[in-house]
């Protein structure tokens, strides 16, 4: 998918962003620029406003105010799948899967709806060699070639996270929203994990909302921390560590607690 990279050459921007609920307001003048091929996780404090960033990104909800840009282009306020057309893709854990589809069947509907074909049949009979080809690639790619015909119900709970890694990419986003992509693995699976998510999203830019630490520093350049709506920090992973404003609304008890459990 090609893009015009206006706007400071940001893949993503957030500028200002507000949003409320009622008379609450979760995010409160949230700022975000975001560099093409940029992994960034997003950390903080339960009830931060991490989901909800997610959701302004990706179109679930308006802000209240405030401007979120893709590539330049003004994205806030658009449905969810405009945005998706427009080069930005979220997986919502395991729900973008079809459990009585098969892994080729779930990567080719992946595909085709990218494509926007699903109601043009005749464009959508020239394509599906294309589609074909496309989902036997993503199907190497997030190493389940072997499970080709295997339904996604019957699927290892790992296996079903890495399709819906696959699912997310196919549409040749350059965007992904990976929501706590390792969450529910073990610890083995995890590292597996991160590797594979490294390798798929090379080129691309990644944002991640995730809790565990070791996957953060495992897989962000850029780590940014959201507390009470905002974003406090936004630097490379050594800089967020040491940093005393986010050691001490943050990072610091967290990075007790994961130790004290062994991680
Ligand atoms: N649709 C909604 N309506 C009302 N309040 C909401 C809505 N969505 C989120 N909130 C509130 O916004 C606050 C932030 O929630 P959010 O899920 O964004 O936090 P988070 O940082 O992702 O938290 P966690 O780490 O626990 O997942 C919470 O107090 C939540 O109750």
């Amino acid at each position: 998918m090609a893009h015009n990279d206006s706007g400071g050459g940001f893949a993503l921007e957030l500028r200002d962003l507000h949003k409320s609920f009622g008379k609450t307001e979760i995010i409160r003048g949230a700022s975000l620029a975001v560099r093409p091929g940029e992994r960034v996780a997003i950390i903080g404090p339960n009830g931060a406003g991490k989901s909800t960033l997610f959701n302004l990104i990706s179109g679930r909800f308006a802000p209240t105010s405030g401007e979120v840009l893709l590539h330049g282009a003004r994205i806030d306020g658009r449905a969810p799948f405009e945005i998706n057309r427009m080069g930005l893709s979220r997986s919502f854990q395991i729900t973008n899967i079809f459990p009585r589809l098969s892994v080729f069947e779930n990567l080719r509907c992946g595909v085709l709806w990218s494509l926007g074909y699903r109601y043009a049949f005749w464009r959508f009979l020239s394509r599906l060699q294309d589609a074909n080809e496309r989902a036997t690639q993503l199907m190497e790619m997030i190493q389940l070639s072997g499970k080709r015909d295997v339904l996604a119900m019957n699927l290892t709970y790992a296996e079903q996270r890495a399709l819906e890694v696959g699912i997310t990419i196919a549409g040749g986003a350059s965007v992904i929203l990976l929501d706590e992509p390792t969450s529910g693995m073990s610890t083995t699976e995890t590292t597996r994990f991160i590797a594979l998510i490294r390798e798929v999203t090379e080129g691309r830019t990644l944002l991640t909302v995730e809790h565990d630490m070791g996957v953060v520093f495992g897989l962000a350049d850029r780590i940014a921390v959201v507390v009470y709506g905002e974003v406090i920090a936004f630097d490379t992973p050594e800089r967020v560590r040491a940093n005393p404003r986010v050691q001490e609304a943050y990072l610091g008890s967290v990075i007790a607690a994961q130790q004290a459990e062994g991680h």
